[in-house]
């Protein structure tokens, strides 16, 4: 059996003031720093043989600071821009409370949290998953299928890809799909690589 542990960074300072974020490489929050050491607390049983992360900055930082916080900073680390955030083309850097009155809520919901829709020049999630899903096969499932426990630190979005693979949910159930800052998803699979179970920790 492998143990997969997915965490979304903690809050990041464009989380804070609720701006779309995507390839934007802002820094955590002071309390995405404690969010992360928190997180590391809860994997403080776990012996992680390898950790993957996206390039951008938020990632790596909540990724370091677990790994400090767990005393276990020595273990390979690959990073990827395969697991970066959805790239969100114009809507970068624009308030999401100010995007919803412009253009309506029902809108910005479906740039957000549909399955195929684009956002003006960005990424849809199906975009996300066409690099996010060919680089969990190639890279992150076979260490799953050798039994090993893994560590990925990556995004909202880039991780909801990968959930929506994993439990195999339909483009109506990723809709609702939200993977809160800092808290580790803990998936149990099979020599396979199928899921046996999952939760937050
Ligand atoms: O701004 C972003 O890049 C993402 C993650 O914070 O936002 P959303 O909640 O719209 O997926």
């Amino acid at each position: 059996m492998s143990r997969l542990v997915l965490i979304r960074h903690g809050e990041s300072q464009w989380n804070l003031e609720n701006r779309f974020t995507g390839w934007v490489d802002v820094p955590l929050s002071p309390k995405g720093v404690e969010e992360a050491k928190a997180a590391g607390k809860k994997l403080a049983d776990f012996k992680f043989d390898r950790a993957f992360s996206s390039v951008l900055a938020r990632a790596n930082e909540t990724l370091r600071l677990v790994l400090e916080t767990i005393g276990q900073t020595t273990i390979p680390i690959e990073k990827d821009k395969a697991l970066n955030e959805r790239m969100y083309g114009e809507l970068q850097g624009l308030n999401k409370a100010e995007t919803a009155k412009k253009f309506g809520d029902e809108q910005v919901k479906i740039w957000r949290r549909s399955y195929d829709v684009r956002p003006p020049g960005g990424e849809s999630l199906k975009d996300t998953a066409e690099r996010v899903l060919p680089y969990y096969e190639s890279r992150i499932k076979p260490y799953v299928l050798k039994g090993e426990t893994i560590l990925i630190a990556a995004h909202g979005n880039s991780l909801r890809a990968l959930v929506m693979q994993l439990e195999q949910l339909t483009r109506e159930q990723v809709l609702e799909l939200n993977i809160p800052t800092g808290a580790p998803l803990l998936y149990e699979l099979d020599n396979s690589g199928q899921v046996l179970s999952h939760r937050y920790l």
